[in-house]
């Protein structure tokens, strides 16, 4: 039997009993997580801070952010326990003035040339400059790496994202491609493909698509999208809707996952599928403020760490609570796509209860940021200490 069989009541105890990661007194700083967050750029500093923040309050040991330069100093005044790594230079910098073939407008077809082709001053800048830096961040065991929130478009962060994300894809290690990483994604859906085994279930590869992006991301590979379905108003059927399409794109982006968010998050990988749907257990949260699907990263992103140190079975003894994992999928270890279903579920469920508790008491006036302190409590009342 599959986790994903397990009634909504069951996939909890499931995740206590196997990807929640334990607090233990012989713990060092770094084991229960140390995540990367690319993104964070001169218009956008909220996304990455609402992310970082997210998954700190989640239990998260260690938060790198890697950012555009000039938001740095910004994100640093937010809090002093993101470490915060400016390194990211856009094409607004002084630094690149009079570099040539930057496209200059807002034009895809030139950003795509670009992505594929650029000019040889600018690929020798960036691999000296900004690529070397960033590396000397990834090489730190990072767990999980997130790409792409507040991250921007321009043309010179988007080809640094597209080669540190290419170097990690390679690694093996979990990602997460959320914002202005989807955006890159569906411009050059080969990132994915030329990076990844065509043979494998990549569950590690993460993609936590809005319903926007998840129509961009469609249409970047070849899945056309009836919006009439997409948007019924029946939930049974736009829900059976978005699995079917979210299926096809996962195949055609070599069985990655996909965490497509709305009014029932939806989580796919290649095979497997699983409607999370939290109303029976939840109050909704009626308030759509910007900055809730960063906090869902955020939280995805630790639980995804310890989903990766629970397939590692080195940390704490993974088989203490075997007994409960036999009696609900009849074996003793989850698989790693399971793993990543189960921090998906996790990760929504979590979120929805953050937001219930933080409309609960600021109604109209909730925002993203309300929504992160409730994560705590959240998380004890769902989980226990
Ligand atoms: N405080 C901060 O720093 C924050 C920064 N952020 C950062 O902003 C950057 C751009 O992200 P983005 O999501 O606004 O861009 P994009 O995908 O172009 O959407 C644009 C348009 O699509 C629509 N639309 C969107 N969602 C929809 C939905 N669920 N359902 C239906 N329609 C939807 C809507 O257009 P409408 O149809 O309403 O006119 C919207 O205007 C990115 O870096 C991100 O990380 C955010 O994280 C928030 C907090
Ligand atoms: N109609 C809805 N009802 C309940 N929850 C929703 C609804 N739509 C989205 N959500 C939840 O709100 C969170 C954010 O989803 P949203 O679609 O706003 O993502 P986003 O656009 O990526 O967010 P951000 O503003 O952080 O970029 C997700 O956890 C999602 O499940």
């Amino acid at each position: 039997m599959s986790a994903l069989q397990c009634k909504p009541s069951q996939l909890l105890q499931l995740a206590k009993a196997t990807i929640i990661q334990p607090m233990l007194p012989h713990f060092h700083k770094g084991q229960a997580g140390r995540i990367l967050i690319i993104g964070g750029s001169e218009d956008y500093t909220g996304a990455p801070f609402f992310l970082g923040h997210a998954l700190m309050q989640m239990g998260c040991d260690l938060t790198h952010v890697v950012c555009d330069a000039v938001a740095g100093s910004t994100l640093k005044t937010y809090s002093p326990d993101l470490m915060i790594h400016p390194y990211l230079v856009s094409s607004a910098s002084e630094r690149v003035k009079g570099f040539k073939g930057v496209p200059k407008t807002d034009s895809e077809a030139d950003l795509v040339v670009f992505l594929d082709d650029s000019p040889s001053d600018v690929k020798a800048f960036i691999d000296s400059h900004v690529t070397l830096r960033i590396n000397s961040v990834v090489s730190r065991s990072i767990n999980v790496t997130v790409v792409g929130p507040g991250l921007g478009r321009d043309p010179l962060v988007l080809y640094t994202a597209q080669k540190t994300l290419a170097l990690i894809l390679l690694s093996g290690n979990p990602v997460i491609i959320d914002a202005d990483g989807l955006y890159l994604v569906s411009l050059k859906p080969s990132i994915l493909t030329d990076a990844l085994n065509s043979e494998q279930s990549n569950s590690q590869v993460v993609l936590t698509p809005n319903i926007m992006e998840f129509q961009r991301l469609c249409k970047a590979v070849n899945v056309s999208v009836d919006l009439e379905k997409l948007s019924s108003k029946d939930p049974e059927a736009r829900d059976t809707y978005t699995t079917e399409l979210a299926t096809l794109a996962s195949n055609r982006l070599h069985n990655v996952s996909l965490l497509v968010k709305g009014y029932h998050d939806i989580v796919v990988n290649g095979k497997t599928s699983m409607v999370l749907d939290h109303s029976k257990s939840v109050i909704p949260s009626l308030r759509r403020c910007g900055g809730q699907g960063d906090t869902l990263t955020g939280i995805l992103a630790t639980a995804m760490a310890w989903a990766a140190n629970y397939q590692k079975g080195r940390l704490w003894d993974i088989y203490e609570h075997s007994h409960v994992v036999e009696g609900l999928i009849g074996r003793k270890k989850l698989t790693k796509d399971e793993g990543i279903i189960l921090s998906c579920y996790l990760a929504t469920l979590i979120l929805r209860k953050s937001s219930s508790q933080a409309y609960a008491e600021k109604k109209r006036s909730m925002l993203a940021s309300d929504v992160g302190k409730f994560i705590g409590s959240s998380y004890e009342d769902l989980v226990g200490e």
